[in-house]
């Protein structure tokens, strides 16, 4: 058994890890970052670049399918499922490449591959080669999809979203559960690619949706697009001949058996802990067995642990596990003398189409009474009606009293530029009135948000109440 004494230890070299190597590195400490599966991080290899590339075929796709409606006619549609997986490989591999190069640049003495689990708080065991021991740890072992157990029956025929990114063609058929974030976004792109695709939702759920009126409006547009089954409990799934029957239950509770391809679970994704011992810690544990931290440290209670991206739990997205891992590293790299770091106004950003954005606030978590809404339909908007592309609500939260901007829910054209516009005013703790001060250029889809800055200007004057409030949201469904 090799021993390993080091100030700062790094288990995971996802973006989270490899920015809290960075950090840690900074203050000029011994750092060793272990890594147990493939290199390449999450990101890369099968999140955010594979998943886009997909999308960006999908959007071709539909775009020669919207063209005639312009007076453009491309001839009949050919879909190369072949080449299009090819590129979605061959372009992912590049990306994955650009990490692998980054990981290189690490001196190999500080780089340690094997999966690490808690002996204590201060020592760790790195497969049965290499025992670890570390001033400071950070956790940033990532998450893994979720498999619900009534698929298990789907036997070879279940899938998760890794291995979508190594089909080299693509299947006639799919069932995908879940209408979250991964349901809406590759659900969406492979029905646009001429898959069957039918999506399963045990709730009213659209991604990350918390706003009744605009969740009410992803679904009306995505229902009318592709089959969307919300409120479909699925009770089982079987393999069965050349695919999968899957049995579910509506809310009417009619049951039904269908014949799919393939089955993927799109359920949710939960935390790589499992195998990293975590009852051999003091640390305390929230009920779901993630460590409790400190959002701004990324501290476990006054301990040497550090926690950051995915496996916290808390927002599972890139920009933010590169926070986390930046903010973990450092104090990791200074402890004890821990900091607090820069957390940002919360953004989120699903690539379907029309697109779906939350920032800042959410719907939820907003107490009732207390804020008012501003909305604008986008199927009048003009920039979007010249483009063909208005589909869509956008509604804005602003404080009484205050008449800062508190956060917006939307669905619509470029939701993502929009989303970006508004989390930079959120977190310049702008209010309505200052952010209708900023120019707006003609004809432009912010034109559309005007509108609903506005509204809410208008409805902080007249003091009205959000009075929809939403009374189905908990926390949690
Ligand atoms: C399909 C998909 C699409 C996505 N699209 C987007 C997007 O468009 N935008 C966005 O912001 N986010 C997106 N995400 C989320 C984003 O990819 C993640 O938030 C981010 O990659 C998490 O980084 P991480 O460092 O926490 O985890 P990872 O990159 O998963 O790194 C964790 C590492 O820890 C290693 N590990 C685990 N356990 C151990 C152990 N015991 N010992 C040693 N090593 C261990 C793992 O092998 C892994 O390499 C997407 C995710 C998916 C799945
Ligand atoms: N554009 C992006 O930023 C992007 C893209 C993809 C993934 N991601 C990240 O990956 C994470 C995981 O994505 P995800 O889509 O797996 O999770 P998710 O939490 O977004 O959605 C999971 C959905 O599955 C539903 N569900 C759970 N069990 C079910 C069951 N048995 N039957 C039917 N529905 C069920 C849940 O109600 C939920 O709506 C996201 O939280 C997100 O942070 C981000």
């Amino acid at each position: 058994m090799n021993t390993l004494n080091v100030d700062v230890a790094v288990i995971g070299a996802g973006t989270a890890g490899l920015a809290a190597y960075k950090a840690a590195k900074s203050h000029g400490r011994n750092v060793v970052l272990i890594e147990g599966g493939p290199n390449g991080t999450t990101c890369a290899r099968v999140g955010c670049m594979p998943s886009k590339l997909l999308i960006a075929a999908a959007d071709a796709a539909h775009a020669i399918g919207a063209a005639p409606a312009f007076g453009i006619h491309a001839g009949p549609l050919r879909i190369d499922g072949k080449a299009i997986m090819a590129r979605v490989r061959s372009e992912r591999d590049r990306f994955v490449r650009f990490v692998l190069e980054g990981v290189q640049r690490i001196p190999p003495e500080h780089r340690l591959r094997g999966y690490a689990r808690f002996i204590s708080e201060k020592s760790l065991q790195v497969d049965d080669h290499t025992v670890v021991n570390a001033a400071s740890i950070v956790i940033a072992t990532g998450s893994s999809p979720m498999l619900p157990p009534e698929l298990a029956d789907a036997a070879d025929r279940l899938l998760v979203s890794d291995q979508v990114f190594e089909w080299d063609d693509l299947p006639e058929s799919i069932a995908v559960i879940g209408a979250g974030v991964i349901g809406c976004e590759l659900g969406q792109a492979l029905h646009r690619l001429g898959v069957r695709v039918t999506i399963y939702g045990r709730n009213d759920r659209i991604a990350p949706l918390t706003d009744p009126a605009v969740r009410n409006a992803a679904a009306r547009i995505f229902g009318d697009e592709l089959d969307l089954r919300l409120h479909t409990e699925v009770l089982g799934a079987q393999r069965d001949g050349d695919g999968v029957a899957l049995r579910t239950r509506d809310a009417d509770g009619k049951e039904r058996i269908e014949h799919h391809g393939h089955v993927l679970a799109a359920s949710g994704r939960v935390p790589n802990l499992r195998d990293l011992d975590l009852a051999n810690l003091s640390i305390a544990l929230d009920e779901r067995g993630v460590p409790l931290s400190d959002p701004h440290t990324m501290q476990c209670g006054d301990s040497g642990i550090f926690i950051a991206g995915d496996v916290s739990g808390e927002r599972p997205l890139l920009h933010e596990a590169a926070d986390e891992g930046r903010i973990a590293g450092d104090n990791a790299g200074r402890y004890p003398d821990v900091r607090r770091g820069l957390r940002r106004t919360p953004l989120n950003i699903v690539f379907c189409d029309p697109q779906i954005a939350a920032v800042g606030e959410s719907y939820r978590d907003l107490q009732p009474g207390s804020f008012a809404v501003g909305e604008v339909s986008f199927e009048d908007q003009g920039r979007s009606r010249v483009m063909l592309q208005n589909r869509g609500l956008l509604r804005v939260y602003a404080e009484h009293g205050s008449g800062r901007f508190l956060g917006a829910e939307m669905t619509g054209p470029r939701a993502e530029h929009l989303a970006h516009l508004l989390a930079w005013a959120c977190q310049n703790r702008m209010s309505i009135d200052q952010m209708l001060q900023m120019p707006f250029y003609h004809p432009v889809i912010e034109e559309g948000l005007r509108t609903a800055l506005r509204d809410a200007d208008d409805k902080l004057l007249h003091g009205l109440p959000e009075i929809e409030h939403c009374t189905d949201c908990t926390p949690g469904m």
